[in-house]
């Protein structure tokens, strides 16, 4: 009888941390980078067979395998305006950034021939760094802005000569504050470089089931709001400002 009055507050340990939401939260985060390296696994050499190497193609690979992932982890993604990415060709599409679960978002309604422009820091994250490669996703030196802007220029050739998107997250960086950081210029510059136009997403905002100062990450719904584009044709560099004003105030308002 002693023995189990000493066993039994050992055995609430186990129960009290999976009630832990700070548990659940470290939990949920580690599960989600492990589970990606483990699909970026697999992608790896289904890319390879079916593209021999690094190809816009295997982004369908990669859309395919991250679908399931929002199930795992106890959220719901509902997208409102999918009519306004049937369009014909190149175009850039523009969104909110606020955690690396954006990916799930993103996943869920990445067009064919999309990929992004993500940090240089992200080709060294493992097999997801490798996948991000083989999904020929653009890698910029954000420490260095005359590289950046060299390589986003050569991509606004690359888009229109091989028919290519590209989802740009105008911020540079992740925001959880629930509003817009100013907008960065370089996915305007593309745009109009390209004469593309611009699709705005909003992520709607995770606070009600995520904080990453808090350590909470709860179930809850994503909702990703495609908004109706925004033309560039006959914008010169000199319209840049005013277009990233004016596609920051649509940002800002829905
Ligand atoms: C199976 C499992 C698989 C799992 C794999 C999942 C794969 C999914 C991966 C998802 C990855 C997501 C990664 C997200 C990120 O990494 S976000 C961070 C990186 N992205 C960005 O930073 C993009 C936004 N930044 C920009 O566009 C910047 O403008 C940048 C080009 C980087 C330059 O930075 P900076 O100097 O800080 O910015 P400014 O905007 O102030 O620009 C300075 C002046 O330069 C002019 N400029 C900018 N770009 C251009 C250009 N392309 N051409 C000409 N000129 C340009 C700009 O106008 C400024 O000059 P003025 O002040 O206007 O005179
Ligand atoms: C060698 C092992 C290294 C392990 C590193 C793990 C890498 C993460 C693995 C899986 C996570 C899922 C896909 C992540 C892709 C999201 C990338 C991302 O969101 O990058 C942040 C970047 O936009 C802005 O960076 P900052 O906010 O400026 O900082």
């Amino acid at each position: 009888m002693d023995a189990l009055w000493m066993v039994s507050p050992l055995l609430l340990v186990p129960l009290l941390l999976w009630t832990s939401s700070t548990f659940t939260f470290y939990f949920k985060k580690f599960f989600y980078v492990a589970w990606m390296m483990f699909l970026a696994l697999l992608a790896i050499p289904m890319s390879v067979v079916k593209s021999g190497g690094r190809d816009i193609e295997n982004m369908r690979i990669i859309r395919f395998l991250v679908r399931h992932v929002k199930y795992l982890l106890g959220l719901q993604i509902e997208v409102s305006g999918q009519e306004h990415l049937q369009l014909q060709g190149p175009y850039v599409i523009i969104s909110n950034h606020q955690s690396s679960l954006d990916v799930l978002g993103m996943m869920e309604i990445l067009p064919d021939r999309c990929t992004t422009i993500a940090k240089k820091e992200l080709i060294y994250a493992g097999t997801v760094g490798l996948i991000c490669w083989l999904g020929g996703i653009v890698f910029i030196n954000r420490k260095k802005t005359s590289d950046a802007k060299n390589v986003m220029c050569d991509a606004a050739k690359t888009m229109l000569e091989d028919q290519i998107r590209l989802w740009v997250f105008p911020e540079g960086t992740r925001n959880q504050q629930g509003d817009l950081l100013p907008f960065k210029k370089g996915a305007f510059h593309l745009a109009v470089q390209a004469q593309v136009p611009i699709i705005p997403v909003v992520f709607s905002s995770y606070n009600s089931f995520y904080h990453r100062k808090e350590k909470q990450f709860n179930s809850g719904t994503i909702r990703l709001k495609i908004l109706p584009k925004i033309e560039t044709k006959g914008m010169s560099s000199d319209d840049v400002s005013s277009l990233a004003d004016k596609s920051y105030q649509v940002g800002t308002s829905s």
